[in-house]
């Protein structure tokens, strides 16, 4: 048979007339080049940040499907779609709408799961990213601003999915929202008034559906879209940071070109979080809004959940005693409701501003491209451990009431429970973390000096039974021994002479910070311990 097939050079030189034909007009080969030969750091853990782009695009796409057919009215109809033990129910559009994306519309379930796993693991993975970056100490300098700029993200995504879940305006949506609008009321002065001007009135109103899906599909998006651009380019501009190995400084960036093998492999890794979201979101059901109804308040039971990462709040609110509301001035005061507002508020503050807390306390004002091993860094990884066990109790209480049914316990016994775990917790954490970070760096320090214990007993001629250890490869020593030790700052008098209380109170952050450490190992005991290994 004679057809004819293109040539591969016809086809090559088809597509580089094409690339020509763009860069003349954009110039964009330079850009590609420059970006291209950028060196990437490979390390498991900076899979995290990409999983959160790459779920964030699944939601982008997904979200935009599902703009063709919801409805964000709160109007009433009566449901008359497929899903029959609904039928006749009395609903908002927005309710309807949702159920004929799941009953009526071609792939609609199926994009609508997507979508809400997408948003799971999307929250998800932001926040393990945000862990790995904090355990690293990726947040020094230069990068206190991507982080944050990443934390700015990170609560507009928890927006994005309250806004989202709250748009269905079914039981549980309509539900949440409730808890908001309690919230807000529980401020005082403005509450009331705050909450009349989110509503259009009295809760839950006609107006708030279509409130918040502007912002769930316009404003939210728009600003975590372009606050992503601006840290990947953040990320470009500042380097990524690498672990410790031979050849790696806190000048340069090892790792493979960005172009081809890094894209490549990027690309690759686009299609499998995109694959694994559509085999959960065909697979397990999320947030059957047909099994729950429209909006009311009178079914409610317990066990009914918010979507993950809401569950500190709902947590924070659970854990306040009974009765910490008073009336004063005429006014009802409702610390049950100010008091977590306040918390969850410093905890927040906290969070965004502990760079800039870090580098205040240690004085140190370099940059650092080499991402610390969390042992190394024993105070910073026990204030992480201790935030965490906080935030974990929090989150652990919003789901006390399925606690206490599942294992026959008292609710109050629960509570209580927890509240041990937020309030003494976080400082139980933070020893214990502590305490094994300087195990593990006295242990890096033997396995430096005397090799890995091999099991190996041996009886020397004298009688004498020793362990035969073995010796590590130059790049196990190197992660082993690179890494700085930091004193705490000096109290130096000022230019006047003085050393003031502010002074003072900085150096002893400093001790506490840096006073439990395990020297690393110098060059002089690397050599002693070489020369006793080959006698
Ligand atoms: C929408 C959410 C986010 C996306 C899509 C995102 C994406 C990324 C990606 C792809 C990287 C490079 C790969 C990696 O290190 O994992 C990165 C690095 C970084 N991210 Fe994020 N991130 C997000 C949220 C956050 C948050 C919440 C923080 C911290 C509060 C943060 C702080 C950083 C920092 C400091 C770096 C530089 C790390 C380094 O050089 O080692 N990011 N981010
Ligand atoms: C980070 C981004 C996003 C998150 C975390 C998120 C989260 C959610 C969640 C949890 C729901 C409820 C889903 C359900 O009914 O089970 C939802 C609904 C919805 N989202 Fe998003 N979303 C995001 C972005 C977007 C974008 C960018 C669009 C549109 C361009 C969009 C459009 C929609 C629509 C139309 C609904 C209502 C339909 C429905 O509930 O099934 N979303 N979103």
């Amino acid at each position: 048979m004679s057809t004819a097939t293109p040539t591969a050079p016809q086809r090559r030189s088809a597509t580089a007339a094409a690339s020509n034909y763009i860069d003349e007009r954009t110039s964009l080969s330079v850009f590609v080049k420059e970006l291209g030969r950028k060196a990437f750091p490979d390390h498991w853990s900076f899979l995290l940040g990409e999983v959160a782009l790459f779920s964030f695009v699944v939601v982008l796409i997904t979200g935009t499907f599902l703009t063709f057919f919801f409805q964000a009215s709160m109007a009433e109809v009566e449901y008359d779609g497929s899903y029959v033990p609904l039928k006749g129910v009395e609903m908002s559009v927005a309710m309807a709408s949702t159920l004929d994306i799941s009953f009526d519309i071609r792939g609609g379930l199926f994009v609508r799961q997507m979508h809400h796993w997408g948003a799971l693991l999307f929250v998800a993975a932001i926040g393990l990213h945000m862990l790995r970056v904090f355990f690293t100490g990726a947040f020094r300098k230069p990068r206190e601003l991507n982080w944050v700029i990443g934390f700015t993200m990170f609560i507009l995504a928890m927006g994005e999915g309250f806004t989202g879940y709250s748009l269905p305006d079914d039981l549980l949506s309509g539900n949440g929202l409730r808890i908001i609008d309690g919230m807000i009321k529980g401020i005082p002065l403005i509450g009331t008034w705050t909450s009349f001007l989110l509503f259009g009135g009295e809760f839950p109103g006609t107006a708030i559906v279509g409130r918040l899906y502007s912002l769930h599909i316009l404003l939210l998006p728009a600003l975590l879209v372009a606050l992503v651009a601006v840290h990947l380019l953040f990320v470009v501009v500042h380097k990524h940071t690498h672990y410790a190995a031979p050849g790696r400084t806190q000048q340069n960036a090892v790792g493979p070109p960005i172009l081809p093998i890094y894209a490549a492999k990027a690309g690759g890794f686009f299609f499998i979080v995109f694959g694994v979201l559509a085999l959960i979101a065909s697979m397990f059901t999320i947030n059957p809004i047909w099994n729950y109804g429209p909006y009311d308040p009178s079914p409610v039971s317990a066990g009914t959940q918010p979507d993950w990462y809401i569950g500190f709040a709902d947590g924070a609110l659970r854990l306040i005693p009974p009765g910490w509301e008073f009336v004063w001035l005429d006014r009802t005061w409702s610390f049950n409701i100010l008091v977590p507002l306040i918390a969850l508020g410093l905890f927040i503050l906290l969070v965004v501003s502990y760079p800039f807390i870090e580098a205040f306390v240690t004085g140190d004002k370099r940059e650092h491209h080499i991402a610390d091993r969390p042992r190394n860094a024993p105070t910073r990884t026990a204030i992480g451990a201790a935030g965490v066990t906080f935030y974990a109790g929090l989150w652990a209480a919003a789901s006390s009431d399925i606690l206490a049914t599942h294992f026959r316990l008292t609710m109050e016994g629960v509570i209580h429970a927890l509240q041990a775990v937020v309030l003494i917790g976080p400082f139980i954490a933070y020893f214990i973390a502590k305490r094994v970070c300087l195990a593990l760096q006295k242990k890096d320090r033997e396995i430096v000096l005397h090799g890995y214990e091999s099991g190996r007993i041996v009886k020397l001629p004298g009688g004498e039974f020793i362990e035969v250890h073995q010796p590590l490869d130059e790049y196990d020593r190197w992660k082993l021994v690179s890494y700085e030790t930091n004193q705490p700052l000096m109290l130096r008098p000022n230019d006047r002479g003085k050393i003031t209380v502010a002074q003072k109170i900085r150096a002893g952050m400093s001790r506490w910070f840096f006073e439990d450490r395990i020297a690393p190992v110098t060059k002089g005991e690397l050599e002693a311990s070489h020369h006793s290994s080959q006698h």
